[in-house]
C-alpha cells in the first residue's frame, strides 16, 4: 500500500466556511469558528491520519482586498501558504451566488498555479445542505465556469456528506511519503496562539460590531505555579489585549469590569481544556493607538 503525506489548504471568501471544513475533515475542533467574517487570523493546522495518507490542513484567514497594512500582511500570509502547498481547495458556499469576491480569488489561484509550482486546486462547494438539489447543479456549473479546477466536490460539513470523498480527493493529489507528524498531533500551532484565538473569541462575544478587527491578543507568558497549595498542576498565564481607542477598551472592560470578568471565567474554561491545567488567567487591555496601520506595531503584535 502506498502512503501519501502532504499539506492542503482551504481559501475562499469569508464565511464560505473553510474554519468548519478543517473542524469536519480533523474531526476536532482547532480552529475558532464563528457566524462573522475573518475571525481566523492565524494559520491553524489540522491533521487527518488514516492508514494511507497523513493530510496536514493549513486553515487561512481567507484572501481579501487588502484595505489596511494589516489586510496586506494576511493576503502575503496567504500567498505564502498558497505556494507550498500540495493542494489547495477553494470553498464555494452554495447558499450564495458566484460573487466578485469568488472572482477576485480565482484569478488570484490562476496567477498563483502560474507563477508558482502548478498547485492544483479543487472546488470545494460548501454548506450543501442549506440548498435543494437543483439550485445546488446550478451552483455546481457556476463554479465550474469559473475557472480550471481539478476536481469539483460539493460537501457539507454540517451533515457529513461527502466529507469523506472531499478528503479522498486532496490525499490523491499528495505525493507519496511517510507520515510528517506523529499519530495524536492535532495541530504544530504553537500553544500560545491558540489561547490568544481563545480570548480573542470570547472578548469579541456579543460585540463584534464594534470591534470587529480592533482587537489584538497577545499571550505574554504560560508559567506553571511552583506551589499549588494541594498540589495539583496550575499555570499563570499572562495576556493582553490590545484596542486602538479608549473607548473601546471601555467596552471590552464593561462596567465595573464586569464584561472582562465574563471574558475570562469563558476564555479560562477553553483554555483549561486546552493545556489540561488548572489556569489562573490574568487579562490586561491597553490601548496602542491605530495598531494596524502601523508596521513597529504590527511586528510586535504578532503580524
Ligand atoms: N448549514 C451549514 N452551515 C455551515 C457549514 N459550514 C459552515 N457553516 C456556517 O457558516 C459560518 C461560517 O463558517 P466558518 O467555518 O467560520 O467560515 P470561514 O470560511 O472559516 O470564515 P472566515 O474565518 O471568516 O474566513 C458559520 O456560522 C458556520 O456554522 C455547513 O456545511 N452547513
Amino acid at each position: 500500500m502506498t502512503h501519501r503525506s502532504g499539506f492542503a489548504c482551504f481559501v475562499g471568501r469569508p464565511n464560505a466556511g473553510k474554519s468548519t471544513l478543517t473542524n469536519a475533515l480533523v474531526g476536532q475542533k482547532v480552529a475558532i469558528t464563528s457566524g462573522r467574517p475573518q475571525t481566523t487570523r492565524h494559520t491553524i493546522r489540522g491533521i487527518v491520519h488514516r492508514a494511507d495518507a497523513q493530510l496536514v490542513l493549513v486553515d487561512t484567514p481567507g484572501l481579501h482586498r487588502p484595505r489596511t497594512l494589516l489586510g496586506e500582511r494576511l493576503n502575503h500570509l496567504v500567498k505564502d501558504t498558497l505556494t507550498e502547498v500540495d493542494v489547495v481547495g477553494f470553498c464555494l458556499p452554495a447558499d450564495q451566488k458566484v460573487g466578485p469576491g469568488d472572482r477576485f480569488i480565482a484569478e488570484q489561484l490562476v496567477q498563483l498555479s502560474r507563477d508558482g509550482r502548478g498547485t492544483p486546486v479543487v472546488a470545494v462547494v460548501t454548506k450543501a445542505d442549506l440548498v435543494t438539489k437543483g439550485r445546488l447543479a446550478e451552483h455546481l456549473l457556476a463554479v465550474q465556469q469559473l475557472g480550471e479546477w481539478t476536481d469539483i466536490v460539493p460537501v457539507s460539513a454540517q451533515s457529513g456528506y461527502q466529507v469523506e470523498v472531499l478528503t479522498d480527493v486532496l490525499v490523491s493529489h499528495l505525493p507519496e511519503g511517510p507520515a510528517l507528524y506523529p499519530e495524536g498531533e492535532l495541530t504544530d500551532e504553537p500553544e500560545q496562539v491558540m489561547v490568544a484565538e481563545l480570548v480573542r473569541e470570547a472578548a469579541l462575544e456579543g460585540v463584534r460590531d464594534e470591534l470587529p478587527h480592533s482587537l489584538a491578543v497577545v499571550v505574554e507568558e504560560i508559567v506553571p505555579r511552583e506551589d499549588t497549595g494541594d498540589g495539583t498542576p496550575m499555570l499563570d498565564v499572562r495576556v493582553n489585549l490590545y484596542v486602538e481607542r479608549d473607548s473601546q477598551k471601555a467596552i471590552i472592560i464593561g462596567r465595573g469590569g464586569a464584561r472582562l470578568r465574563d471574558v475570562g471565567s469563558q476564555a479560562r474554561r477553553g483554555i483549561e481544556a486546552l493545556l489540561g491545567a488548572r489556569v489562573y488567567l490574568d487579562l490586561h487591555v491597553k490601548v496602542a493607538k491605530d495598531w494596524q496601520r502601523d508596521p513597529k506595531q504590527l511586528g510586535r503584535l504578532g503580524f
